[in-house]
């Protein structure tokens, strides 16, 4: 059976931290031990005051040296949890990175944005309070209970059993209170995320609010998620405030009944009830800290049961098919070296969907620097063909091959030396001009990215720009005719042998247009060229494959 990639992370955290992972057991184990100790000695002192007799100031020091203990271990414990959930954070977030770059391109066509951010987000918190909030400080308080309970019975066997007829009551409605509580605070995440969106969706959408005369509505909009988080919240503090009182009354009530029944002087009820003042000092500060662990496991479960699904999903995208293995064997000066075709595709089948072909048993081959164009009605296939050169997909059948090697062998290293990849529209990363054209590459210098700007004539535009080519870069720094001007420079940058253009004066006016080819004529030479673009093939000639 294939490991767990969760596990495995888990397993490395404890195996790289073993000191830490030492400290947090001896942590669970000091605080449980001292959370006993303190009404024992408290029930000495007692007990000596009530015969008359002096206490030794070492025992009064030590009763309050063992509070103490118990808090420095809760406190250690709990810090130390924390820094092994960071740990867990780190090691998961770096596998699901990893696995994220070795994700084929078709899961992100599959897959929501959004879903596979909340996996790196969301679940991996869940996962994380999973060790400092869910399975070990269960156990810490499991054990709690279970050393009170053993405490108590030696103490006072009576005061144990009615505690067992009662702790089940407690925690079931602990768990019911708890259970309203989470609803009431899903219900107010999901308004307050409404909440949130109404703010950026108005501010898209304000001209059109403002021409159809939408204000009122959108503000009776946005009162309605103000209500519903008020009225979410409202419930939450409903719960909060009448969980502890409870808890509380419960807490004097059994006291009292105990007390009663230990002085009734019934000598039936004494065999169970009898104790000395000082044990019943003790046992009142037991039955105190009996209910706190409860309140803490049942809040436990709850982090449990999330990180369960966080857990899933986890797992579930962990397992997701890579990407095929590619040859790191192959280097970019034998594959020049070789007699083939530049591009050659040998009766190639090609669907997305096991169902569909998009592509059939289609032939053919392209000399190192012709200029190409791929023609062919709307869904033909034309854009799916740079996705199968480009190695983004394995044809069902035939072969695509590159110098004679198999395309989508070809390793990512020689990729950016190889294809110049020109889109419809600009996909702008953060940074600034400079890396636009980079795309953080360090073997693209910038005397390079210059280059490769002047070939398109946006040279002086950047050098224009208050940092020149050091400008951050954001949506409104150039038109649209630029944007693609700077894709050019991106695709030539890295000076690659063949280039790959898709469209890419679909949406300029007739002006821009003629910029844009002039600076493609200028990029393409001394390049093999493959082009989806009619006006591209009227304005540079060439030879047209065409798709039926
Ligand atoms: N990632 C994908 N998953 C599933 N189907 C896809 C995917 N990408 C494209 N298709 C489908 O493949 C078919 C061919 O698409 P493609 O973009 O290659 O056509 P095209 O010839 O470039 O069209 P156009 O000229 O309109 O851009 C279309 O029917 C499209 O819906």
């Amino acid at each position: 059976m294939k490991k767990s990639g969760l596990i495995q992370v888990i397993r490395n955290v404890f195996k790289l931290n073993k000191l830490l992972s030492f400290g947090i057991v001896m942590t669970v184990i000091g605080a449980v031990i001292s959370a006993l100790l303190p009404p024992l000695v408290l029930e000495r002192i007692v007990n000596l005051l009530i015969s008359g007799n002096n206490v030794a100031f070492p025992l009064v020091i030590s009763y309050f040296a063992l509070l103490a203990l118990t808090s420095i271990f809760d406190s250690s414990r709990e810090s130390l949890l924390v820094v092994f959930g960071q740990k867990i954070t780190h090691g998961l977030r770096s596998k699901l990175c990893e696995k994220l770059s070795n994700l084929p391109a078709d899961t992100f066509v599959k897959q929501e944005p959004g879903t596979i951010v909340s996996r790196f987000v969301n679940d991996v918190d869940t996962v994380e309070s999973l060790f400092t909030s869910g399975i070990i400080s269960m156990f810490a308080d499991a054990c709690k209970v279970i050393s009170i309970f053993a405490i108590l019975f030696v103490k006072n066997k009576g005061l144990a059993f009615v505690l067992l007829l009662l702790t089940p009551l407690v925690f079931i409605f602990t768990r019911v209170v708890q259970k309203r509580m989470l609803a009431a605070q899903i219900a107010n995440r999901i308004a307050v995320g409404k909440v949130t969106n109404h703010v950026p969706e108005t501010m898209k959408c304000i001209r059109t609010i403002h021409s159809l005369r939408k204000e009122k509505y959108m503000r009776e909009v946005y009162d309605r998620h103000i209500q519903d988080c008020y009225n979410a919240v409202e419930k939450t503090n409903f719960y909060d405030a009448v969980y502890s009182p409870i808890i509380l009354i419960v807490n004097a009530f059994v006291v009292a009944v105990i007390m009663l029944l230990s002085a009734s002087g019934v000598p039936g009820i004494q065999t169970f009830f009898g104790m000395s003042v000082g044990t019943a000092v003790a046992v009142i500060n037991y039955i105190s800290s009996v209910f706190a662990p409860l309140e803490s496991i049942g809040m436990e479960i709850q982090t449990i049961q999330s990180a369960v699904a966080g857990v899933e999903r986890i797992d579930e995208f962990l397992s997701l098919e890579e990407r095929f293995e590619t040859d790191t064997n192959i280097d970019l000066n034998t594959l020049m070296e070789s007699n083939r075709a530049c591009v050659e595709l040998q009766n190639v089948t090609f669907g997305y969907e096991p169902n569909s072909t998009i592509l059939s048993n289609l032939s053919f081959a392209i000399n190192t620097g012709e200029q190409i164009t791929l023609s062919g009605r709307t869904g033909a296939g034309k854009s799916t063909i740079f996705k199968l050169l480009l190695g983004q997909y394995k044809v069902n059948s035939g072969k695509v091959l590159l110098y004679g090697q198999d395309a989508s062998r070809l390793p990512d290293n020689i990729k950016r030396k190889f294809f110049g990849y020109v889109e419809q529209h600009f996909r702008m990363i953060p940074g600034t001009v400079l890396e636009q054209i980079t795309l953080y590459d360090k073997s693209i210098s910038r005397e390079m990215a210059e280059k490769a700007a002047s070939t398109v004539g946006l040279h002086s535009t950047i050098s224009k720009l208050e940092q020149g080519y050091d400008t951050p870069c954001t949506s409104a720094l150039f038109s649209q005719g630029q944007w693609q001007l700077l894709s050019i420079a991106r695709a030539i940058a890295s000076e690659p042998k063949l280039l790959l253009l898709d469209e890419i004066t679909a949406n300029l006016d007739a002006d821009t247009e003629q910029t844009v080819l002039q600076a493609l004529k200028r990029a393409s030479e001394n390049r093999t060229v493959i082009s989806i673009s009619h006006r591209l093939y009227q304005h540079m000639g060439g030879r047209e494959i065409s798709l039926s």
